[in-house]
């Protein structure tokens, strides 16, 4: 009987340490396991220090996730639990995703001060966002909207908005449940017009490959639905740019054994999008998100993603 505590590294973010204490309640519950034997180590990472310029400007990908990882690898973590939509598509060598958590809502949320919506904002408004994403499928809608960069925590965001900064901005809706802010939202997007970031919603458990003690507990808090769909949206984000600087959003819905894919790529003025639609079997959910990627990259042409970069 195994009796050091596993170790869980996480960001300090509020809603770090919820996904953070979510890990450890559901690992607790499915192994019968007391408190005592998980112990939640806090790590401040670049990303946390650098809060006012863009990520894409500081290094895109890997600024939440860098330090924690340097301690898996190390052996002073036995597991680190990120946001999904935080990781890169490329982990460092020896790392491996090995749980997905059964997923939060998929969707963006508004949270609007002078209009509830983002077609009833006043003309020329201002959206405080700092994602590429949001930012292009705001102005598909909205082209007179202005989008200004609008980073930090939760928290911070939503007293930015209160203090009079920006008439309105998106945050996902997981990231609100999971704070219990959900009274402050004003609107919730349609998937289908606004997709999520690729694995929004989702927390992941990162571990060692070949950790036998971490693969054996990771495997009960496994959610296969989540794993899969995350698995091709992951899939398909690799596929056309891993650099966090194009805006793409999609989104797989599991149903039975099949799968189901809808992403797009658009430029950041909101101007020009190529999207696609896939199904297929479970099973092939990874092959799937590529392909998807694969045939996006073939129709949009390399000039598409020159255009701004
Ligand atoms: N990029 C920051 C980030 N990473 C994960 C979430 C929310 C939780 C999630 O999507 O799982 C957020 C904030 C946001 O987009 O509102």
């Amino acid at each position: 009987m195994q009796t050091k505590p596993f170790r869980i590294g996480t960001r300090g973010s509020p809603l770090a340490l919820a996904q953070a204490h979510e890990a450890r309640d559901r690992l607790m519950a499915a192994h019968a396991m007391p408190e005592e034997m998980f112990e939640i180590v806090v790590l401040t990472t670049k990303g946390d220090r650098i809060t006012d310029r863009p990520l894409a400007e500081i290094g895109g990908k890997g600024l939440f996730t860098q330090e924690l990882e340097e301690k898996l690898a190390s052996g002073d973590l036995d597991f680190a639990v990120h946001s999904a939509k935080d990781m890169p598509t490329v982990l460092p060598q020896g790392l491996h995703l090995s749980a997905y958590l059964p997923r939060e809502d998929i969707r963006d949320a508004v949270i609007g001060r002078t209009a509830p919506k983002l077609i009833e904002l006043p003309h020329g408004a201002t959206v405080g966002s700092a994602s590429l994403r949001r930012q292009a499928l705001i102005r598909r809608i909205r082209p007179d909207i202005k989008v200004t960069i609008f980073r930090g925590a939760v928290e911070t965001r939503l007293r930015k908005l209160d203090e009079g900064q920006v008439d309105a901005t998106l945050l996902a809706l997981a990231g609100l449940k999971r704070l219990g802010k959900v009274d402050v939202i004003t609107d919730i997007l349609d998937p289908d017009t606004f997709p999520p970031a690729p694995a929004q919603g989702a927390i992941c458990i990162e571990s060692r490959i070949g950790d036998r003690r971490a693969d054996d507990l990771l495997a009960a808090v496994n959610d296969p639905t989540t794993h899969d769909a995350v698995s091709c949206e992951r899939a398909f984000l690799a596929a056309l740019d891993g650099s966090c600087r194009t805006p793409i959003g999609g989104y797989a819905v599991c149903e039975g054994d099949r799968i189901r894919f809808s992403g797009l790529i658009i430029t950041p003025d909101g101007r020009n999008q190529h999207s696609v639609t896939i199904d297929g079997n479970r099973r092939d959910a990874a092959a799937l998100g590529t392909r998807a990627g694969q045939d996006i990259r073939v129709r949009a042409g390399s000039g598409f993603f020159d255009d701004w970069n």
